[in-house]
């Protein structure tokens, strides 16, 4: 697996600080609130985990399962939903918790659709932000760590379902996906 890493981008520990500092963060803009932090599945999954135990407060958390990059390294630009929430959104203070905002489509999608819901408020806590992806105006309000224009994996980011588990930020050896 290791082999077809070009370079390592962020290492455990600058993502553990990056982390640490978003969670601080948190604690700070939502004191008394009660915030519903939605991890979108499955990319945000590792970053989420580490996330909530980095706010040292009262979070509730919910999943949502949204897709838009199949086995590709380019965005279909459809995002479909795969799995709802099982809580209702309404009145609510929303953190979306995501691992990358890269075209910003899955996140100006979801940001319509909670605010459809009536949630109170709708902010955005990503890992990552790859600012030269971006095909909307989508801008996290909580950003971890900045990314160049390639394609990353590790710590939750997958190439076809691969890598996610890589403890750290990696650029993929542009052979492992073009043809
Ligand atoms: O800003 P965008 O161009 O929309 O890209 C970001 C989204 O794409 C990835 O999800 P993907 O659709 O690959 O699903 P996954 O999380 O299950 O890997 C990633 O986890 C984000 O959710
Ligand atoms: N890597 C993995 N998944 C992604 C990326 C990326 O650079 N951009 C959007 N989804
Ligand atoms: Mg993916």
């Amino acid at each position: 697996m290791q082999d077809d890493i070009l370079s390592v981008l962020y290492s455990e520990a600058e993502i553990k600080t990056a982390v640490a500092r978003l969670g601080k963060a948190i604690k700070q803009d939502y004191q008394g609130k009660n915030p519903l932090l939605i991890g979108i599945l499955k990319g945000a999954i590792v970053f989420m985990t580490d996330l909530i135990r980095s706010v040292d407060d009262f979070v509730e958390i919910d999943f949502m399962d949204v897709s838009s990059y199949g086995d590709a390294a380019v965005s279909s630009g459809e995002v479909k939903i795969l799995k709802d929430l099982d809580t209702s959104v309404a009145g609510r203070d929303i953190i979306i918790v995501e691992d990358i905002v890269d075209s910003g489509r899955t996140l100006d999608y979801l940001i319509k659709l909670f605010q459809t819901r009536a949630a109170n408020s709708v902010k955005i806590c990503a890992l990552l932000d790859k600012p030269e992806g971006r095909q909307t105006e989508v801008t996290a309000d909580y950003i971890g760590l900045r990314v160049p224009n390639e394609f990353v994996v590790g710590y939750g980011l997958d190439y076809a379902e691969k890598y996610r588990n890589l403890p750290y930020i990696g650029i993929l050896k542009p052979e492992v996906y073009e043809d």
